[in-house]
Order: C-alpha cells, then sequence, then structure tokens
C-alpha cells in the first residue's frame, strides 16, 4: 500500500473575478517516492496547481500534507514543507547568497534547528556539481544568466531545511541538455536519499524525454479540467 504523502480532494480554483473555474473537482495522492509528472497545454493551469498545492492561491476543496491541513501547520510552516520552486527568480534585490541567509532566517524555519553555515554550505556543494562556482553566489541576481539563476535557485530551495515535497515548475527550462540532465538525476537522487527530508517531487515539464526519465507518474490536465478531465497514469 503505498504511503500518502499529499492527498488533494475536490479541489478548484477560479480566476478572480472570473466565473468558470481554471479546474474543478480535481482529486490525487502524491505517495512516497512519487515523481508526478504534470503535463498539459499551455495555460490549462499547471503552475496554478502547484501555487494551490504549496497554499500560495485561494482555492476550494482540501489539501492534506500527511495528514493536516496548511491551517493545521500554520500556513508559513506549512509552504517549507510543500515548497514551490517558480521557473526564474522573479526581480529579487541582492544576491543569491543574501537571498538564501534571509528565506533560512525566516521564523517558520527556527522549526528545523540547522545552522546558516550548514545551510550555505549543502547549498555551495550542491551547485558545485551543476556548474556553479562560488563566486556566483555573491553577484546580483541582475547579473546572472537565466540558467544560472535556474540552478542557484534550485539549490537554494533544495538546501533550505524541511522540504517534504518540492513543486518544480519547469526546473531545467533555462538549461542545456547535459546540464538539465545533472540537474535531473541530482534532484531524482535527493528524493530517494534517506539523508534528506524530500519525500516526493510534483514536476511541471513540457519535455517528453524529460518526463519518460524522472517521471514515476503523470498527471494530465486539459483545459478547463474537471474530474474527467485529468489523468493520473503509474509508470
Ligand atoms: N491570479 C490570476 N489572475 C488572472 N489570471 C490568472 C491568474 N492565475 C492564473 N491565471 C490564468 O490562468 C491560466 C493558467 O495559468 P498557468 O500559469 O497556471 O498555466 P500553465 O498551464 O502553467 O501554463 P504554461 O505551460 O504556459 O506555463 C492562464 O491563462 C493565466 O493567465
Amino acid at each position: 500500500m503505498p504511503e500518502a504523502i499529499l492527498t488533494v480532494r475536490g479541489l478548484t480554483y477560479t480566476i478572480p473575478e472570473e466565473k468558470r473555474p481554471l479546474f474543478h473537482d480535481i482529486s490525487f495522492e502524491v505517495n512516497k517516492g512519487d515523481i508526478v509528472i504534470i503535463r498539459g497545454p499551455s495555460g490549462c493551469g499547471k503552475t496554478t496547481l502547484l501555487k494551490c498545492l504549496s497554499h500560495l492561491n485561494v482555492y476550494k476543496g482540501k489539501i492534506e500534507l500527511l495528514g493536516k491541513t496548511a491551517m493545521q501547520y500554520g500556513v508559513p510552516l506549512y509552504r517549507t514543507k510543500v515548497s514551490y520552486v517558480p521557473q526564474r527568480p522573479s526581480m529579487l534585490p541582492g544576491t543569491p547568497m543574501s537571498f538564501l541567509k534571509t528565506v533560512h532566517n525566516f521564523k517558520a524555519r527556527q522549526a528545523y534547528e540547522t545552522s546558516e553555515a550548514d545551510a550555505v554550505e549543502n547549498a555551495v556543494k550542491l551547485s558545485s556539481h551543476w556548474d556553479i562556482t562560488e563566486g556566483l553566489w555573491n553577484k546580483d541576481w541582475t547579473e546572472l544568466s537565466g540558467g544560472e539563476s535556474q540552478r542557484l535557485s534550485m539549490a537554494i530551495a533544495v538546501s533550505l531545511p524541511g522540504a517534504v515535497v518540492l513543486l518544480l515548475d519547469e526546473p531545467t527550462s533555462a538549461l542545456d541538455e547535459p546540464t538539465s540532465e545533472r540537474v535531473e538525476r541530482s534532484l531524482v537522487e535527493l528524493c530517494h536519499s534517506p539523508d534528506s527530508s524530500i519525500e516526493a517531487l510534483v514536476w511541471i515539464t513540457h519535455s517528453d524525454e524529460q518526463a519518460e526519465r524522472v517521471g514515476t507518474r503523470t498527471l494530465t490536465l486539459e483545459k478547463g479540467a474537471g474530474t474527467e478531465g485529468v489523468h493520473l497514469i503509474s509508470a
């Protein structure tokens, strides 16, 4: 019997000021060890779905992490556990290093009792496997390339303590094929490592090859999806 990490029941999201839901009455589980690929045409609501899962959007329905809702955890703590990683950091001030330290010191993260030095060491070590040199950590976000920003923000998300489910929004869209495969391998390894808190990944990709390489299950959304327009297939 698979162990459910995240359960989603009757999830409905309506864009503010619009009448028709973007998707309605969606139900599925994310189990321990799952790498759930989210597929679907542009604009069908994949990013919006991830934002609902991390409680960044207001939705109808019930989402539980290990049997408890975001309200029961407290929303800031819940978001550290179900962690949304955007495609690229949008207009962040400062450097990746200052951002990592700021986010590490958020009150909601103090529950994890890891030192800032450990988080920095983990992030720099991980990113070095992705061809990110230490100097890039102290460059302004505005001076970094799209691919550098993407790898740095991924290293930050993965190295901060506490994430149980990572929600990855096209995590390698700005990377060349060999670098993309290296990042993929690290993410899959982290999901299966007993030393990591990460138990499952939910991963948006437009690449059939990437979906084939990493996915254990695929959730396909159709435009205006309701129960009949969502297909969850186990690999
Ligand atoms: N808060 C909002 N206000 C207005 N429109 C929104 C809002 N949130 C989502 N949308 C709209 O909902 C639709 C779905 O957006 P979303 O980013 O979830 O799609 P997607 O499937 O991830 O697309 P893509 O594959 O192109 O990244 C889009 O038409 C978007 O403009």
